[in-house]
């Protein structure tokens, strides 16, 4: 096992964790109630994804998160508390239980540096229910992890939540810190070791069902046809890809690949503790908030990428100068700033630009605003989800006839997937360009929006092209 340089810190600290923890016992047993112990060490760098590869298991839900535009990773295992919710009040209920989680904490070591303190991960389904019985995720989940790992900037943070009460046996737990922080440190190696190639030695894949593509133009022209008639002005229409591998998912690889392929995507993967994981790379923000400041991404508007420089600026200009798809895109930041106007915000919409991934680029407008110390993350999350970038506008029909042409349940598709920490900073992305992966099977989701002059044949090469986001990294 390499020799750990924070070790000698370690040591210090565990006589004050020790004290720390024997007094937040000593208040349970006055009080008669149970607490969350929170406690928060610097350690040296791993890998997140390393950690998420070699000690979540199977029945612990886990969520894993890189933004490398960000220099951030972060893995949390396991859950200390967790919510699983549906229904219409579903942000509202998610809030106050990290609200009445928060005031059951006490921490330790908590300072200023970021991912010092316990983060609340969430999926929130796209709908508020799940139609299909077996669909493996709940409507929407929300927890607390036991354990978050967490890098910024190549420092890298532990948060250990532990639960005491009156009859804690205070050895035993910072026991089990003490080995699991032992175990972390040893994987240093394996993170300084990950290969940093792209590996697709072993993709055999068997396409079961390809998403019909008859279907799908037959539900967009039904769709233009409502458009023409002004039923409803944008609809955005999704399908799936089911694939079978000769082997079970490696999600590591999988996960490892993405991070390769789409460097300026967020990665993300979220399981629900049943063996199932729903794992992609987005290139949407819903929202980030940081000491109050907010930015969320209109984003919304397609071509492919060129394959000559010279056929890249071609298809961008095209894009930049196409009224449809511009035409698409104000939709989104039309709505963005309504909403966020409903909330007593006052968006600032800069300069629009082109959001160019490894092959597909988009029209982009990132949206600024401060947040009022009063508006919790999750109302403006409740408030944005779904824009018009993934279900249409009007947003109450849209949705309705999403439920409708699609036979398939969204789940955690194209919906609000990230985090919320105690001091209201916050980030999440729109679960695009995802996957949901069950062992030897993967179930792919794309989408492309849909308004007055939009052409079947294209809608359908449009999301054929997002499905090889997964598919290309997919092992
Ligand atoms: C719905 C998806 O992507 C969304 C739809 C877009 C479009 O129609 O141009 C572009 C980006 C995303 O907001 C998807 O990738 O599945």
């Amino acid at each position: 096992m390499t020799v750990s340089q924070c070790l000698p810190d370690f040591l210090v600290y565990n006589k004050e964790i020790y004290e720390f923890l024997l007094a937040v016992r000593e208040k349970c047993i006055r009080n008669n109630y149970t607490k969350i112990a929170s406690v928060s060490l610097e350690i040296n760098l791993v890998d997140p994804l390393v950690l998420l590869a070699k000690l979540a298991q199977q029945h612990q839900v886990s969520f894993y998160w890189e933004n490398q535009a960000n220099k951030e990773s972060i893995v949390a295992i396991d859950a200390v508390a967790k919510l699983e919710v549906s229904g219409k009040e579903r942000f509202d209920k998610a809030e106050k239980f990290i609200k009445d989680c928060l005031s059951n904490i006490v921490e330790f070591g908590w300072d200023k540096v970021e991912f010092s303190q316990p983060h609340f991960y969430c999926g929130f389904g796209f709908f508020e229910d799940n139609l299909q019985q077996d669909y493996p995720f709940a409507a929407s989940t929300i927890f607390l992890p036991s354990w978050q790992v967490a890098v910024k900037d190549k420092r890298c943070r532990l948060v250990a939540n532990l639960v005491v009460n009156a009859d804690t046996n205070i050895n035993v737990i910072l026991q089990v810190l003490w080995t699991k922080i032992e175990i972390i440190q040893s994987l240093a190696y394996y993170s300084s070791n990950t290969a940093s190639t792209y590996d697709n030695s072993q993709r055999r894949f068997n396409k079961e069902s390809i998403a019909n593509p008859e279907k799908f133009k037959n539900s967009v022209k039904s769709a233009l046809k409502s458009i023409e008639s002004n039923r409803f002005s944008k609809i955005v229409l999704a399908d799936i890809l089911d694939i079978r591998s000769a082997t079970i998912f490696n999600l590591f690889k999988s996960l490892h690949n993405l991070r390769q392929l789409h460097p300026n995507c967020c990665i993300f993967s979220i399981s629900n503790g049943k063996g199932q994981n729903f794992i992609g790379a987005s290139p949407e923000r819903l929202i980030s908030i940081h000491k109050q400041q907010l930015i969320t991404d209109a984003l919304a508007g397609s071509a492919p990428r060129g394959k000559t420089p010279q056929e890249d600026s071609a298809n961008a200009n095209l894009l930049l100068n196409s009224e449809k798809e511009r035409h698409e895109h104000s939709l989104v930041i039309d709505f963005i700033t309504q909403q966020l106007s409903k909330l007593g915000l006052l968006p600032q919409i800069l300069a629009p630009r082109l959001r160019q991934l490894s092959n597909i680029q988009h029209l982009w407008t990132p949206i600024q605003a401060t947040v009022p110390s009063n508006v919790h993350p999750l109302q403006i999350v409740a408030q944005l989800h779904p824009t018009p970038a993934v279900a249409g506008c009007d947003r109450d029909l849209a949705c309705a006839e999403i439920r409708r042409y699609e036979s398939f349940e969204r789940g955690l598709y194209a919906a609000p997937l990230g985090w919320v920490d105690a001091s209201g900073n916050c980030e999440f992305i729109v679960g695009i360009r995802s996957a949901l992966i069950d062992g030897d099977k993967a179930r792919l989701y794309a989408g492309a929006g849909i308004v007055a002059g939009s052409d079947p044949n294209k809608e359908l090469a449009e999301i054929q092209l997002k499905f090889q986001a997964l598919l290309k990294a997919l092992i």
